[in-house]
């Protein structure tokens, strides 16, 4: 494991980010020179006090809201999403959720069933097809909202605390079968988290942010073997060490 300092990343990369700022219309600076990137296939985890311009980040590289000042490039031109709520339309079954993106990238009808049905078996919930969201537990509905997001067809993923609202079994059950997803289909995965143990457990890297202005301060690679579980002696040690790191940032804002 080791902890590195970030300067500018000049590799081009599934996202990069240079110079990226971003100033509300009420005049909050949230992001301020943010230079950051995530390599073809790398998961890169985002952690910060709350405030530090985490989700803003996010919805810059979704192309959701424009940067005040800087360049962003996203990997075939889009990024798929993936919020903290599943979102599923509770109208529709949960085949037919998982059909609304194929819809609208023009799949025929007569593909979009076989396509939504192999997507769910992906999550491994190809038998709940025809179920509606309410008769689905908490974590089913995630790897619904997974099965869908992955229905974008977008060779990125972006992720705003996925699990956050789950219990602590589903969430680790939730870990495993994003990060079989993710090495299957081979993604790059930009994923925002409050919690450092999850962002150790998944990510290769850990990118620091500093609040008011958002700023990339720290970067860690975490080269701990795969699978990690989130009780490893390694995993719990290096999460100490970013957490250490967070708390002096949060110090550096009261004091
Ligand atoms: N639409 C907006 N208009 C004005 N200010 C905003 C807007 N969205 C966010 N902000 C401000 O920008 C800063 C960064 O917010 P953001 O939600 O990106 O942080 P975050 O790190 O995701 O926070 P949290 O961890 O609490 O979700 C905050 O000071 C917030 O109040």
């Amino acid at each position: 494991m080791t902890a590195v300092t970030t300067g500018t990343t000049t590799k081009a990369g599934a996202v990069r980010l240079r110079g990226v700022s971003k100033r509300y219309p009420g005049g909050t600076l949230a992001l301020d020179g943010v230079d950051l990137s995530v390599q073809p296939g790398e998961f890169v985890c985002l952690v910060g006090a709350s405030g530090c311009g985490k989700s803003t980040l996010l919805n810059l590289v979704a192309g959701l809201d424009a940067p005040t000042a800087g360049e962003i490039d996203v990997e075939g031109g889009r990024a798929a999403f993936m919020f903290q709520e599943p979102a599923l339309f509770p109208w529709l079954k949960v085949g037919q959720n998982v059909e609304v993106p194929l819809k609208l990238r023009g799949v025929s009808r007569a593909e979009r069933r076989a396509q939504a049905l192999d997507l769910l078996a992906t999550v491994r919930l190809r038998d709940v097809a025809d179920k509606r969201p309410h008769e689905l537990s908490g974590g089913m509905r995630q790897r619904v909202a997974l099965a869908r997001t992955l229905a974008q067809d977008a060779p990125v993923l972006l992720m705003d605390e996925p699990f956050a609202a789950l219990d602590a079994m589903t969430r680790d059950a939730l870990h495993d079968e994003l990060e079989r997803v993710w090495l299957e289909r081979k993604l790059s995965v930009l994923f925002v988290t409050h919690n450092v143990r999850e962002a150790v457990r998944l990510g290769d890297r850990i990118i620091l942010l500093a609040s008011r202005p958002g700023r990339v301060i720290q970067e860690f690679v975490v080269d701990q073997p795969r699978p990690r579980r989130l009780d490893d002696p390694s995993v719990a040690a290096l999460a100490g060490e970013v957490t250490d790191r967070l708390k002096e940032e949060v110090r550096r804002h009261v004091s």
